[in-house]
């Protein structure tokens, strides 16, 4: 499916670029890839990522564990998109769990540190690892659920959104959503497109121009998480949930029709975009030339 999906995606050329310049390969051959074995229950681990793949369910769990938040630095985001790629190429995953070993957070969002005062290289890598994390979960064939286990602000919420299904810890204490509106930056258009995708537009409007965080008996109400449980059971429900999903013939078509729709119509957008932007530029340097 993954291989159709890119295949599909090649011939549309704004993401086409967008998926090749986001190759894995190219930032991240030099790191260390968490190892995927073939066998009834396997775990593999990178510095910042650990993965228990269950073979006999099918289902995968990946812990974030980069201290003290998670929050996605380059580096983080690389292991993630190879941890994932690895557990899609293995046709015998089916199902992704994605949690946080990080006490009280599930992620804090884009490492703030990796976006300030560094060099345009650096920042043009950020940013395309940023794109390939959220092509590669929302694409995604596999099931995907996430089990939101602490707060989840901007871009951790992004990650949230990217699953299938949500499910969060029930406490008052913690909170979801896109924030950036508060820090003075603008959420990217594909940040809005995925919160519209989850609780429609009016919801996406208020929470984005507010730049609110939600209290999760809050976010189940706009459908930002689809479930509240207690803390300590937000592991075994989304593995119980993913055995429920796993059991309905096809549903790894529905999941991946739905998706593909999505990213067909952003890189339309892209296309038109970046076509526009194309014809701005022109004039500009028609404009200066004149003068
Ligand atoms: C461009 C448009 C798109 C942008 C998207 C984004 O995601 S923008 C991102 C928007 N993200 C946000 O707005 C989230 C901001 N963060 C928070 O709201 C809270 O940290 C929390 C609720 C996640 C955890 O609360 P808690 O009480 O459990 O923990 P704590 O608060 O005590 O922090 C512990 C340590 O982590 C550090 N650190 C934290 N976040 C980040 C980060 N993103 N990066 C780097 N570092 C971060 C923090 O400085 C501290 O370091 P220190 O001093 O120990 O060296």
């Amino acid at each position: 499916m993954k291989m159709a999906l890119r295949a599909c995606l090649r011939t549309k050329p704004g993401l086409t670029a967008l998926l090749s310049q986001l190759s894995c390969s190219g930032h991240a051959a030099a790191r260390r890839a968490p190892a995927l074995v073939a066998q009834r229950s396997s775990s593999s681990t990178s510095q910042k990522i650990k993965v228990d793949f269950d073979q006999s369910s099918g289902v995968a769990v990946m812990h974030m564990q980069s201290p003290p938040v998670n929050s996605l630095s380059l580096e983080f985001l690389t292991d993630v998109c190879i941890a994932l790629e690895k557990l899609e190429m293995d046709k015998s995953c089916r199902g992704l769990v994605v949690t946080s070993s990080q006490p009280k957070v599930f992620s804090a969002g884009l490492d703030i540190l990796d976006m300030y005062g560094k060099s345009p290289e650096h920042c043009a890598e950020f940013w395309k690892a940023v794109q390939e994390m959220w092509l590669k979960f929302y694409g995604s064939n596999m099931i995907t659920i996430a089990a939101v286990n602490g707060s989840s602000p901007a871009g951790g919420c992004l990650l949230s959104m990217t699953c299938d299904y949500r499910i969060m810890a029930d406490n008052p204490r913690y909170s979801i959503g896109l924030n950036e509106t508060k820090l003075g930056i603008v959420a990217p258009f594909w940040f809005k497109d995925t919160m519209v995708n989850t609780v429609g537009h009016r919801a996406t409007e208020m929470a984005l121009q507010l730049g609110l965080l939600y209290s999760p008996a809050e976010a189940l109400k706009i459908g930002l998480v689809d479930q509240l449980v207690h803390e300590d059971q937000v592991l075994t429900t989304a593995t119980e949930t993913m055995t429920k999903w796993l059991a309905i013939p096809g549903i790894l078509n529905i999941s991946y029709t739905c998706h593909f729709f999505h990213l067909w119509c952003c890189n339309l957008v892209c296309t038109i975009c970046s076509c526009v932007c194309q014809v701005i530029a022109a004039k500009k340097i028609h404009l200066s030339q004149d003068f």
